[in-house]
């Protein structure tokens, strides 16, 4: 599905350096975190990326996305404005060599698979490959189970899809870019993860992303998380 893409902006500017020239943390907006969306065509990377972006799930006929584009978002984290550039990448295989030189900016990566195909799951310890010979080492990962909406067709559990992720010590949650289900949670994580490491000072405690998602599920209800 093709989005609809923003104007790009710079990365990092002055405005974000206090006087001594160290990162503000109340000026984090000026900050441009990178991340990208990854994972087999059909997925729902567009329309997980859409919902949190407009709010809406457009239903109707798949359209593949074709090369690379992206959105910006401002998200709030703990009273700090976080800027999110986030890079929708088309799953097909012929558009693997243009999106693999994206991955090396990135500083947060979202894998999708659908929990209605059994190929989308199998194929993630191949894109867990990729991702480790073309990313940064320390790129935060986060593993999605989406289309948890369709719930007839549902072929993948979530203890499998939290045991491949504890396996490889990503957190995982699963989403429903349909319902909206975790969409927001799971970009707010990675945003609060990004900005923690952005303008942490060494000797606090680190954020623990997957600590956070825990700490979600016990306010919610309605959502499934590892
Ligand atoms: N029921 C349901 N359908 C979804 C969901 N997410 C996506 N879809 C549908 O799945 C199809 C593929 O969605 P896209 O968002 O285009 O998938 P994609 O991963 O971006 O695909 P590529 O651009 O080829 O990489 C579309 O028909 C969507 O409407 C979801 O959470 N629930």
């Amino acid at each position: 599905m093709q989005p609809s893409w923003g104007a790009q902006t710079g990365a990092g500017s002055a405005a974000g350096m206090d006087a001594n020239g160290a990162r503000s943390p109340y000026y984090d907006e000026d900050l441009l975190h990178k991340t990208i969306l990854v994972g087999d065509s059909g997925v729902g990377k567009t329309s997980l990326l859409v919902q949190f972006d407009q709010g809406k799930f457009i239903p109707g006929s798949f359209s593949a996305t074709v090369g690379i584009g992206f959105t910006n978002k401002v998200v709030a984290v703990d009273g700090v404005k976080v800027k999110l550039q986030i890079w929708d990448t088309a799953g097909q295989e012929r558009f693997r060599s243009v999106t693999h030189a994206y991955y090396r900016d990135a500083q947060a990566l979202l894998l999708f698979y659908d929990i209605t195909s059994k190929m989308s799951f199998d194929n993630i310890r191949a894109w867990l490959i990729e991702i480790h010979e073309y990313a940064q080492k320390d790129v935060v990962i986060m593993l999605l189970g989406n289309k948890a909406d369709v719930s007839s067709e549902r072929v993948i559990r979530m203890e499998d899809g939290e045991s491949l992720a504890r396996e490889y010590g990503v957190p995982f949650m699963e989403t429903s870019a349909k319902t909206g289900m975790n969409v927001e949670l799971a970009f707010l994580a990675i945003a609060k993860e990004l900005k923690q490491r952005a303008v942490q000072h060494p000797d606090e405690p680190r954020f623990q992303i997957r600590d956070y998602i825990q700490s979600q599920k016990k306010k919610s209800s309605c959502c499934s998380f590892m």
